[in-house]
């Protein structure tokens, strides 16, 4: 089970986003984070991944705080994967940041071959976006964050990339934490709604 349990957070010199804010996931679910724009939805998924240290209150998984060594078992997924990678790696040494990546996956992600040798900006949004999705998995995570993970992409290639992602997460009984501006996404894909502004 993934928590967050009291948290209270607000940048540096600005009023808390939000107080005493509570959540829990379980494996398998598939939980939408809603709310308007502004009200904090991306900083909480990066609390929640440990990028960010809430002022007051703790990320639990499985009743103990995220470990600081080695990969976090909950791992982000960002809206603009060009920010998430170096660009001066090959797409191969990106993945290797989490670990051997295995050939059956990249397939199932519909990552080519040949795109292991290229560099970040050699590849579409969509293909780099994959990428960062395998590296998450590598990482071997019981819990993925995904905030606005396709929004810049077209149609197609979103569906493309939740289906093969949503079967990976029932291959490892993923728990998912997600952002989307998209109703008819977050309908299709949600397990259950968390509307922020409600708590
Ligand atoms: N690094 C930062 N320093 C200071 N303020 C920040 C920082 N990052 C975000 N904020 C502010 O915190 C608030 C919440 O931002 P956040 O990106 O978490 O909201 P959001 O709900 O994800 O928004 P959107 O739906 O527009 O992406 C905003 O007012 C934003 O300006």
């Amino acid at each position: 089970m993934l928590e967050a349990h009291n948290i209270t957070f607000g940048y540096q010199g600005a009023e808390p986003l939000f107080r005493d804010f509570n959540l829990t996931v379980k494996r398998g679910e598939r939980v939408a984070l809603s709310a308007p724009s502004g009200f904090g939805k991306t900083t909480i998924c990066r609390i929640l991944a440990g990028y960010l240290r809430p002022t007051a209150g703790q990320v639990l998984m499985g009743g103990a705080p995220l470990r600081v060594r080695g990969a976090c078992p909950v791992q982000l997924v960002m809206q603009h994967p060009e920010l998430a990678v170096d660009p001066r790696s090959r797409m191969s040494d990106v993945l290797a940041e989490a670990g051997p990546a295995d050939d059956a996956l990249l397939d199932r992600l519909g990552i080519a071959h040949a795109w292991l040798s290229r560099y970040p900006h050699e590849l579409s949004g969509g293909e780099l976006q994959r990428f960062c999705i395998a590296r998450a998995l590598i990482a071997d995570p019981r819990f993925l964050i995904a905030d606005e993970m396709t929004t810049m992409l077209d149609a197609l290639t979103q569906a493309s990339i939740w289906h093969a992602l949503l079967d990976e997460a029932d291959r490892r009984n993923l728990g998912i934490v997600f952002v989307s501006h998209s109703p008819a996404l977050t309908s299709r894909i949600a397990t259950r709604v968390v509307n922020l502004e409600s708590r």
